[in-house]
């Protein structure tokens, strides 16, 4: 279920005269999604995606989320374009919640991903770091603060085993040992969060989703995400994906010395910023929040297969 405020036909058509699209024609609730009100909205001037923001999102952020995208389309990166209304905001209200409109993007999201798909993620990841190095962003809400204060929060609530594997983790963690490129980061790009067109063999993307999780981030952060959620095989990780995935994000945007041998504790980072989010979506939902919980587990299982990889650097084949 991912229509939490509904939107009539009515209220759409008066909410569509701030924009120069033309009335409404269709209007029709997305089902995927676990955050957000998304709707597919056609107009006698195009299609386009409707988002009502609901509570787990930052208010404050949507601004800078909707320069973003509108930044990243521009520069072609397959992501939503916030349609601008007449008067060039692309920030409204509707139904008592911030809206807007973006473009359609085609295409549908994989469950099980093909090699030649993780290789298109990982080039289209380094496009997005590339494209987004030099936009001012503030940093992605996810990081070592929040990770501190969310573990400080969940350890009394957690059993003895999971407190300890916690306190061990974050102990391991540390100050990073070396400075590593940064710039924007999705910071949530799984598989869930991209749309295909093509077969599996020849696949081509048709559109990033979902940025309310972006901001000023380490880059082999945001790949360690996409690799431990594409590339995941019962916690462990598959070699089948995770070598095109890299191989594709590498010759886009090449490593440095410094990020392979980072490697190993950016997918236990990442693991662990999961691990949090989903124990915290769990032992703590905010009144009004209407995420939906994800298994906190199946990150605990992955975070506790990272750490059994030890901390030989990355070697790309
Ligand atoms: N611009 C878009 N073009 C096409 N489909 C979209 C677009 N934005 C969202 N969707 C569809 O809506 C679904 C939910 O979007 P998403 O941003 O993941 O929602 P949530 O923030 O609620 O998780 C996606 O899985 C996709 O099917
Ligand atoms: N990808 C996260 C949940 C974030 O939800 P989203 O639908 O906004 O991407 C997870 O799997 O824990």
């Amino acid at each position: 279920m991912s229509v939490f405020t509904s939107v009539s036909r009515e209220q759409l058509a008066v909410w569509l005269e701030a924009y120069d699209l033309g009335a409404p024609t269709a209007l029709v609730g997305i089902a995927e999604g676990v955050q957000n009100s998304n709707f597919f909205v056609d107009t006698e001037r195009g299609r386009h995606v409707l988002t009502l923001f609901e509570r787990g999102v930052d208010a404050a952020l949507l601004p800078f989320y909707l320069d973003l995208m509108a930044h990243l389309a521009q520069h072609g990166i397959p992501c939503p374009a916030p349609r601008p209304m007449r008067d060039g905001r692309l920030l409204g209200e509707l139904n008592g919640r911030p809206a807007a409109l973006f473009s359609r993007l085609a295409g549908a999201s994989v469950l099980r991903p093909t090699p030649a798909q993780c290789a298109a993620a990982g080039a289209a990841l380094a496009r997005l770091h590339l494209a987004g190095r030099d936009f001012p962003a503030p940093p992605h809400p996810r990081g070592s603060d929040w990770v501190a204060a969310t573990a400080a929060r969940l350890r009394p609530l957690l059993p003895a085993a999971d407190a300890a594997l916690l306190a061990d983790e974050l102990a391991a963690q540390g100050a990073p040992a070396a400075a590593l490129p940064a710039g924007v980061i999705h910071a949530d790009l799984f598989r869930d969060n991209v749309l295909f067109v093509g077969d599996g063999d020849a696949p081509r993307i048709g559109g990033l989703l979902d940025f309310y999780f972006a901001g000023r981030g380490d880059f082999l952060f945001d790949l360690a995400i996409v690799a431990n959620d594409w590339c995941d095989d019962d916690g462990g990780l598959d070699a089948i994906r995770l070598q095109p995935l890299l191989a594709a994000y590498h010759a886009a945007r090449p490593l440095t010395a410094a990020e392979l041998a980072a490697w190993p504790r950016q997918l236990r980072a990442a693991a662990l910023r999961f691990w949090l989010s989903r124990l915290e979506d769990f032992h703590c939902p905010q009144p009004g929040e209407t995420v939906t919980v994800r298994d906190p587990d199946a990150y605990r299982r992955i975070l506790l297969a990272r750490r059994a990889l030890g901390d030989a650097p990355l070697r790309l084949a």
